[in-house]
């Protein structure tokens, strides 16, 4: 079942144009990775799917709703690149606030940060003012975060820049997880190629258009080479090509 669709979306701030007919598809249980070199435009895009932006030309379609739409919130747990916690409140405080948010019950509440907490290793820090908190340690609060409600969808942007390789390795664990068994749908922006090997689907961006989407393994397959640095470089030159002969 397709749960988000990115219909030939635009996006211009006054003259300079950051995405250009963008157009891909997430169904449900699928992890979606959009890849791209610092600047191509990654950001601009997931906030256009979260809603806090507009798209110039183009549309953004959420479970079969038109975005913006505040009803949808409950059903996207979101991480942004920069962390928005309350520094002055500890861990346990954040994710208590943030839980209050989706009206949830007090037993289900403290259900949900116990689990969410245990998921990025965090239990030991919770009475910890974020302020105190190191940056890899803020961005595992980000993500327990993301995660509080129970979303049905993860829009997670550069989830795990920061975070030491055996964390890394478990949050993927769980990612997967929730894909698998909870068919989860999540979208996450990633420069970390062994990342974007696990993804399912890839859309691969440079100077805000897709150059090449597909499963890894379908990109390898038709870009000829062993590995996704090289997809990127090829499809690279085929657009740069395409649009020299334009
Ligand atoms: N509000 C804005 N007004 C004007 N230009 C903007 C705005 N937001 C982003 N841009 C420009 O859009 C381009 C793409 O930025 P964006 O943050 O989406 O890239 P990115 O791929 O996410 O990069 P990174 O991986 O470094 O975060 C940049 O040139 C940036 O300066």
């Amino acid at each position: 079942m397709q749960v988000l669709r990115v219909n030939n979306v635009s996006k211009s701030y006054g003259k300079q144009q950051i995405l250009t007919n963008i157009h891909f598809t997430a169904d449900q249980g699928q992890i979606v990775g959009l890849i791209g070199p610092s600047g191509s435009g990654k950001t601009t895009l997931i906030k256009l799917i979260m809603g806090m932006d507009v798209p110039s030309s183009g549309a953004i379609e959420m479970l079969h709703q038109k975005v913006p739409n505040l009803r949808l919130l409950q059903q996207i747990g979101y991480m942004a690149q920069s962390d928005a916690l309350y520094e002055d409140l500890t861990g346990y405080e954040n994710l208590s606030f943030f839980a209050s948010m989706f009206l949830m019950k007090k037993a289900e509440r403290n259900e949900r940060i116990a689990y969410v907490t245990q998921i990025v290793q965090l239990e030991n820090e919770l009475k910890k003012k974020v302020g105190k908190y190191s940056g890899g340690m803020k961005r595992r609060l980000s993500l327990a975060i993301a995660l509080i409600q129970n979303p049905q969808i993860l829009i997670l942007d550069e989830p795990t820049v920061g975070i030491d390789p055996e964390l890394r390795r478990s949050i993927w664990q769980e990612l997967i997880r929730l894909k698998n068994e909870e068919q989860k749908t999540i979208v996450m922006t990633t420069h970390v190629m062994d990342e974007a090997e696990k993804c399912d689907v890839l859309a691969m961006i440079r100077e805000g258009r897709v150059i090449t989407k597909g499963s890894p393994q379908a990109l390898k397959d038709q870009y000829q080479v062993i590995n996704l640095e090289d997809v990127f470089l090829q499809a690279g030159g085929q657009a740069n090509a395409n649009h020299s002969s334009r």
